[in-house]
C-alpha cells in the first residue's frame, strides 16, 4: 500500500537554529504513528511541515501524493490538525465551536456524531472557558476531525491532563481509528507512544534515531537482540564471542546473557549443540520503550520536560 505521508530528508532552520536536521519516515493508511522525542527535538516543526503550516528548507514531503506547500487546499481538506495551543473565543460553547469549524468545509462530519464519539454530548452547551483541561482537549480533537479528514495530526494530545483524563483520551483515539482515520501523533510520553501507536518514530536533535513498532523497538534493532539462558555447566564466553552473530556475552556461572544480531539465538543454540550443551530456560530480553529511548538518545525521555 502506498504511504499516505512520505517525509524524505526534511530540514528546517530558524536563523542559525537547526530545528530539523534530517528526518525521513512514512505513514501508511490506517496506521497510528507516534513521533516521539523530548522537548525541542523537532517534532512540532516536522508535523506542522507535513500539515503545510511551515515551509521546509530542504527535503521532500508528500501527503496523499501531493506537496503540502504546493497544494495547501488539498491538505486543508484531507488533513485535520490538533494544534498544541488551540485558541477559541472564551464564550463559545462546545456545540457552537463544532458548528463554526464545520462551516469551513464543504462536506463536514456530522457534528452530533462527533460530540458522541468524543463524549461531549452532555457538555455541548458549556462555554469553552468553563471546560476542564480534559474536555478542552477532547474538543480540540473533535475540531481536528470536523472536516472528515483522512489524516489527523494530534500534537501533545494529553499534556497537562490528569492520569484519568489521559486514559479517557486514549480510549477515544481507538474510536477515531475505527473511523478509518490515519493518525500522526506527537508526544514526549513513552507510555502514550507504546499504548496508542502501531509504529514509533523517535526524533532526537532533529534526526530520526529509531523507527519501528513498539515491539520491534523493545526487542532490539537488527543488530541488537538479547536473550538469557541457563546452561548445564558454565560456558566459556570466548566460545560464543567467536561467532559472527554474537556481539556481547555476560555470564554469571550457568546464567548467560547473549547479545547479537537478528540470528544470534539459532547461531548460539547450534554452536552449543556442537559441544553437546543443551541450554534451558531461554528467554528473550524485552526492553521497555524507555530503555530504547535511553539507548538511542543517550538520556532519559523526561529530561528537560517541565514537571
Ligand atoms: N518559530 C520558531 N522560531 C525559532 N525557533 C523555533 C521556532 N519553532 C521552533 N523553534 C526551535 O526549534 C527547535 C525544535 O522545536 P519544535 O517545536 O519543533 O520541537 P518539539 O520537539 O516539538 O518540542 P516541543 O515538545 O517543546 O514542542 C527548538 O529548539 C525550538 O526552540
Amino acid at each position: 500500500m502506498e504511504p499516505v505521508i512520505e517525509v524524505r530528508h526534511l530540514r528546517k532552520t530558524y536563523g542559525d537554529k537547526v530545528a530539523v536536521a534530517d528526518v525521513s519516515f512514512d505513514v501508511h493508511p490506517g496506521e497510528i504513528v507516534a513521533v516521539l522525542g523530548r522537548n525541542g527535538a523537532g517534532k512540532t516543526t516536522t508535523v506542522e511541515t507535513v500539515a503545510g503550516l511551515r515551509t521546509a528548507d530542504g527535503g521532500e514531503v508528500r501527503v496523499l501524493g501531493v506537496d503540502p506547500q504546493r497544494h495547501p487546499e488539498l491538505i486543508r481538506e484531507h488533513v485535520g490538525i490538533q494544534l498544541q495551543e488551540a485558541k477559541l473565543p472564551p464564550k463559545i460553547t462546545v456545540a457552537e465551536a463544532i458548528e463554526l469549524y464545520a462551516s469551513f468545509y464543504a462536506e463536514p462530519a456530522d457534528g452530533e456524531e462527533l460530540l458522541e464519539l468524543l463524549g461531549l454530548t452532555e457538555h455541548r452547551d458549556k462555554r469553552f472557558d468553563r471546560l476542564s483541561g480534559g474536555l478542552q482537549q477532547r474538543l480540540s480533537i473533535a475540531l481536528a476531525l470536523v472536516g472528515n479528514p483522512r489524516i489527523a495530526i494530534l500534537d501533545e494530545l494529553t499534556t497537562g491532563l490528569d492520569p484519568q483524563a489521559r486514559r479517557e483520551t486514549w480510549a477515544l483515539i481507538d474510536g477515531v481509528r475505527r473511523r478509518g482515520v490515519t493518525i500522526l501523533l506527537v508526544t514526549h510520553f513513552m507510555d502514550e507512544a507504546e499504548h496508542l501507536s502501531d509504529r514509533v518514530v523517535v526524533i532526537d536533535g532533529g534526526r530520526v534515531v529509531a523507527d519501528g513498532t513498539p515491539a520491534e523497538l523493545a526487542a532490539g534493532s537488527a543488530d541488537g537482540r538479547s536473550f538469557r539462558m541457563t546452561t548445564p555447566q558454565p560456558v566459556d564466553p570466548a566460545l560464543l564471542l567467536a561467532l559472527p552473530e554474537v556481539t556481547d556475552v555476560v555470564a554469571h556461572g550457568r546464567e548467560v546473557e547473549v547479545t547479537g544480531t537478528r540470528r544470534v539465538l539459532p547461531a548460539v543454540v547450534l554452536e552449543l549443540a556442537r559441544h553437546d550443551v543443551v541450554p534451558d530456560d531461554i528467554t528473550t530480553v524485552r526492553r521497555s520503550l524507555e530503555d530504547v529511548f535511553l539507548e538511542v538518545t543517550g538520556s532519559p525521555s523526561t529530561e528537560g520536560v517541565p514537571a
